[in-house]
């Protein structure tokens, strides 16, 4: 079980994100929607503890600061980060050490041919794409057969067949009993994951929907129903901006 009390955090004079809560029952899948800057990923770094926050966090019941809390969740980042000199192989060597867990050549071997790896256990950190990253990133995260996992934005920059994939990983760690948190603006890449969502903008949850009371409901009506305010002035700002842009190429281009 993750749960999020009062969250609220401030870069500077900016409110990021403004007295959140919400929870994800064990063995669910929650996802944070949003736009961008909705405060997303500023909600998932502070579960991760990588920012000052006010507010309480829970893992599994546990306060999410302490070591117990930090052995039995899972992070992947948005933007993946390897270290230059350490083998794929390695990476998955240098988690399992860190936290103390097993991981057999035969689930190593089913790890990296789900996510094509297998043909690059011996690439260095710094040889691999963004996408190649992404894949060791979730990969990492899956060794250590976390309670709780968090996806940043999981599907930028993976292949169709790795988004796939993932999303039967995702699967099947809720069968697992695992919960899993996942943040992203992309409606279309979790229509069939979720059983909570939670919409977020500007630094507040706007809509909080448990699937089953929404069963016969669409996600993206969902969205702009609670979004729709601001959509649709966003829209006019939109089409205003496409206006003078229109103008100011044209001005441009008369200028050469
Ligand atoms: N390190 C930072 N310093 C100052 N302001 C920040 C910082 N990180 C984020 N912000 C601001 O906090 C707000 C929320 O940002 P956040 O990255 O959490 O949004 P997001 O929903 O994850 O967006 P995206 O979908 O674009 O990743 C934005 O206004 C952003 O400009």
């Amino acid at each position: 079980m993750l749960e999020v009390m009062n969250l609220t955090k401030k870069y500077g004079k900016t409110i990021a994100v403004d007295n959140v809560g919400f929870a994800v029952p064990d063995g669910r899948i929650g996802i944070l929607l949003g736009p961008n800057g909705a405060g997303k990923s500023t909600v998932i770094k502070s579960i991760a503890g990588l920012l000052k926050y006010k507010g309480t966090i829970r893992i599994q019941g546990l306060n999410s600061r302490t070591m117990e809390a930090k052995r039995c969740f899972a992070y992947v980042p948005e933007m993946p980060y390897m270290y230059d000199a350490l083998t794929v192989r390695e990476h998955i060597e240098f988690i399992t050490r860190a936290y103390g867990v097993e991981c057999t050549e035969e689930e190593l071997k089913m790890l990296f041919d789900r996510f094509e790896l297998t043909d690059k256990q011996e690439k260095l950190g710094s040889e691999l794409s963004k996408g190649m990253m992404q894949k060791v990133s979730i990969c990492c995260a899956l060794v250590i057969k976390p309670k709780v996992i968090l996806l940043d934005e999981p599907m930028v920059g993976l292949d169709p067949a790795a988004i796939r994939e993932l999303k039967t990983v995702i699967l099947d760690l809720r069968e697992k009993g695992c919960t899993i948190l996942i943040s992203t603006h992309m409606l279309e890449m979790v229509r069939d994951l979720w059983d909570a969502t939670f919409v977020m903008d500007g630094g507040h949850i706007l809509g909080t929907y448990v699937k089953e009371n929404v069963a016969n409901e669409d996600l993206e009506e969902l969205f702009f129903s609670v979004t729709g305010q601001k959509a649709s002035e966003e829209r006019a700002a939109v089409q205003r901006g496409e206006e003078s842009d229109t103008v100011s190429a044209e001005v441009e281009g008369d200028g050469r």
